[in-house]
């Protein structure tokens, strides 16, 4: 049994809709099928989950949403019109969409998650109708069995309760699971949503709970390349890849494949396709483990994201200092803010931060208790912070792919702020400022492909 899931772009429009049957019915393996919303198409340049936020706020508001409705009803008609589907049947999805505003919700946040989470829960509903009316046997599934911890924000999977209830789902032969990505239920049956691009992580579960014996991820691309393909045109494709790769690449911006969906598969060590739905035939590009994913070249290959902000600290004798990084953390812990690396040489400290995970208030705050009760010589806040992540199996040993990589910068002539060679012996960090970024990007992947 296979897990497939189709990405938001695969389930745009009709048209879309129709070739993902097409998939599905080329293969009798592919029993558990999981949905993104309606993404982006020409004819439509929201995706339906941008449009369910503006909804939401717009409730939480008190503000007219009548056209952002209309617009939602109008994406899954289509679809619907498509297919013929008869308006009886399809009455059901705009007749949610209506009720949303109604329910009673126990915050803002979990408004805001149930409205979200509906992009998915109804477009798995109608692809269901869609295969009914042809005379499938398909049905859709309210992933009761996806158990969510904590508020609606920061939602986490509970993952024995959502193991041990995947290990009793039962999967007939002839029947066909249609799963919504992106969301779960919390003990109270309300509705929480992984963070954006989720629904990747939602298949990866099943894939694991289900024990599938692969997880097809299929998108709007032939296979992952070794460099975003909206920076480089025509870029080299990575045939194979391996689970600790994939997670360095899409942790550091390769935004095809959500970083926390690899957690599940390696776990599981269940192999993952990433697929085009709009050329199925071409093979895509297989994950799995190290040991079977020996790489091609030495580096696989090259991300980048401008999502980071650094605080630069500067102080004498500081690697002789005992204690000064454990009140760095202590200061980070009391104001709720998780960092993401922290580079060190004997007299600087780097502290690199997710923007996400903090605002305006806290940046301030916490430079002033840093000021305070650690008196750095020069302390520097950098809002404009970009990583770049040179990933390769191959890069093991190291020899001459440092030279490789930073010698296409010196020649470019862009300054580098921060490298770090750490602990995961498969990658190097660069950081740049985000203006550098692409061109840093074009510059070490045109010396190395
Ligand atoms: N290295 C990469 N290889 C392939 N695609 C990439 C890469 N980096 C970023 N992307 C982008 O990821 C997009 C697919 O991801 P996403 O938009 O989330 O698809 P889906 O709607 O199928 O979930 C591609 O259209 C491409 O622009
Ligand atoms: N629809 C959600 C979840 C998701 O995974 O979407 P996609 O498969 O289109 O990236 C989002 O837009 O974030």
């Amino acid at each position: 049994m296979k897990v497939t899931k189709f990405g938001g772009s695969s389930l745009a429009t009709g048209a879309q809709f129709e070739r993902v049957i097409d998939i599905l019915n080329q293969d009798e393996g592919r029993q558990v099928v999981v949905t993104s919303a309606p993404g982006k198409a020409k004819e439509f340049p929201i995706k339906v989950t941008d449009l369910l936020i503006r909804y939401a706020n717009e409730t939480i508001n008190d503000e007219d949403a009548t056209e952002t409705v209309l617009a939602l009803k109008e994406r899954y008609q289509t679809i619907a019109d498509h297919f013929n589907l008869d308006q009886e049947v399809f009455q059901t999805i705009p007749d949610q969409l209506d009720q949303l505003a109604n329910h009673h919700y126990r915050s803002y946040s979990y408004l805001r998650a149930a409205f979200a989470a509906h992009g998915e829960y109804l477009n798995a509903q109608l692809l269901a109708l869609i295969l009914q009316a042809k005379g499938e046997k398909a049905v859709f599934v309210d992933p009761k069995q996806l158990h969510m911890e904590t508020d609606a924000t920061t939602a986490t999977l509970n993952e024995e309760a959502t193991y041990r209830d995947l290990g009793a789902f039962e999967i007939k032969d002839d029947t066909r699971y249609i799963f919504p990505g992106f969301f779960g239920y919390n003990d109270r049956g309300e509705m929480v949503t992984f963070s954006r691009g989720g629904s990747d992580i939602t298949g990866a579960i099943l894939a694991r709970g289900l024990m599938a014996e692969v997880y097809e991820n299929f998108t709007d691309v032939s296979a992952i390349y070794a460099v975003n393909p909206r920076l480089v045109s025509h870029p080299a494709a990575i045939k194979n890849m391996s689970y600790s790769e994939m997670r360095e690449l899409s942790y550091a911006g390769f935004a095809v494949f959500h970083d926390e969906a690899i957690i599940p598969a390696i776990q599981a060590q269940v192999p993952i396709n990433v697929k085009n739905t709009n050329d199925p035939t071409a093979p895509g590009t297989w994950i799995g483990p190290a040991e079977q994913n020996k790489p091609e070249r030495r580096v696989t290959g090259i991300a980048a994201s401008d999502n980071f902000c650094a605080l630069y600290l500067h102080r004498y004798l500081l690697n002789k200092e005992i204690g000064f990084t454990m009140r760095i953390l202590k200061i980070l812990d009391r104001h709720g803010v998780p960092y993401e690396h922290m580079p060190s040489g004997i007299d600087d400290l780097t502290i690199i931060f997710n923007k996400k995970s903090l605002n305006k208030e806290q940046i301030e705050q916490i430079q002033t208790d840093i000021e305070r009760e650690l008196s750095p010589d020069t302390m520097a806040w950098h809002d404009d912070f970009a990583i770049i992540m040179v990933v390769g199996q191959g890069m093991i040993n190291r020899v001459g792919a440092f030279t490789e990589i930073v010698t296409p910068l010196k020649d470019a002539g862009i300054s580098l702020q921060m490298v770090n060679q750490g602990a995961s012996e498969i990658s190097i960090m660069l950081g740049v400022e985000s203006k550098d970024v692409d061109n840093a990007v074009k510059a070490i992947y045109h010396n190395i492909f």
